[in-house]
């Protein structure tokens, strides 16, 4: 789970990073540390740079995400106050990607984790979420891992029960070729959606 700046400028912004676990916050720490041997992301900045399309060299958003990324911080979706405490102040934005299915028993579980994390936005504040469609299960090495199954329908009343406006929702099938033994995923869902201004 990334908290992050907001789809306008904002002055200065910050980026907090989260994890639940602590040797994924410890690597990327490597990373913001630019430490020999973490793990390499420029490829990724670099394709970041190409579909922007400004002509920004990629080492600058490099150094710019190193210096905007201040806090990596432990995190659990299940709590009523994920960070331990209230985040202070509150995220303009925030971006979750394969996570809160990825940790969710059920459904409802993943209603209530979503209802966690968007306690962490200001009202008005935007969420990016991604997340697998129809999953049940994804290897991590020898590791196999559960995933809640979700449709459309499930993420779309998640959202709502949450208190959010769905300001986009897109998905796609999986295609064929990128169905792979590593997991079952059915498709993948793209959500903009946003806190109302009161409340
Ligand atoms: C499927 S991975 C997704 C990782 C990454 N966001 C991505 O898109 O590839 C699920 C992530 O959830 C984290 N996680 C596990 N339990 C969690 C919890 N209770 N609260 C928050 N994150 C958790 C794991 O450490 C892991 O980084």
């Amino acid at each position: 789970l990334t908290v992050g700046p907001p789809p306008t400028p904002i002055p200065n912004p910050q980026v907090v990073a989260t994890d639940f676990l602590e040797v994924n916050r410890e690597e990327l720490q490597r990373w913001v540390r630019g430490e020999p041997g973490a793990f390499d992301w420029s490829p990724f900045i670099q394709h970041v740079c190409k579909i922007e399309g400004r002509g920004e060299p990629w080492q600058e958003k490099e150094r710019r995400l190193r210096g905007r990324l201040r806090r990596i911080l432990p995190i659990d979706v299940h709590c009523a106050d994920p960070l331990g405490a209230p985040l202070r102040p509150p995220a303009d934005a925030l971006l979750s990607t394969f996570c809160l299915e990825a940790v969710s028993p059920d459904r409802a579980a993943f209603g209530r984790a979503l209802l966690n994390v968007g306690s962490m936005l200001r009202p008005g504040g935007h969420a990016l979420l991604l997340g697998a469609l129809g999953e049940s299960f994804y290897l991590a090495g020898a590791a196999r891992l559960p995933v809640v199954p979700l449709d459309e329908d499930d993420v779309r009343g998640a959202l709502s029960d949450a208190g959010f406006t769905i300001r986009d929702f897109r998905s796609y099938a999986m295609p064929p070729a990128l169905r792979t033994a590593v997991d079952d995923v059915q498709g993948v869902f793209f959500v903009h959606a946003q806190k109302p201004l009161e409340g």
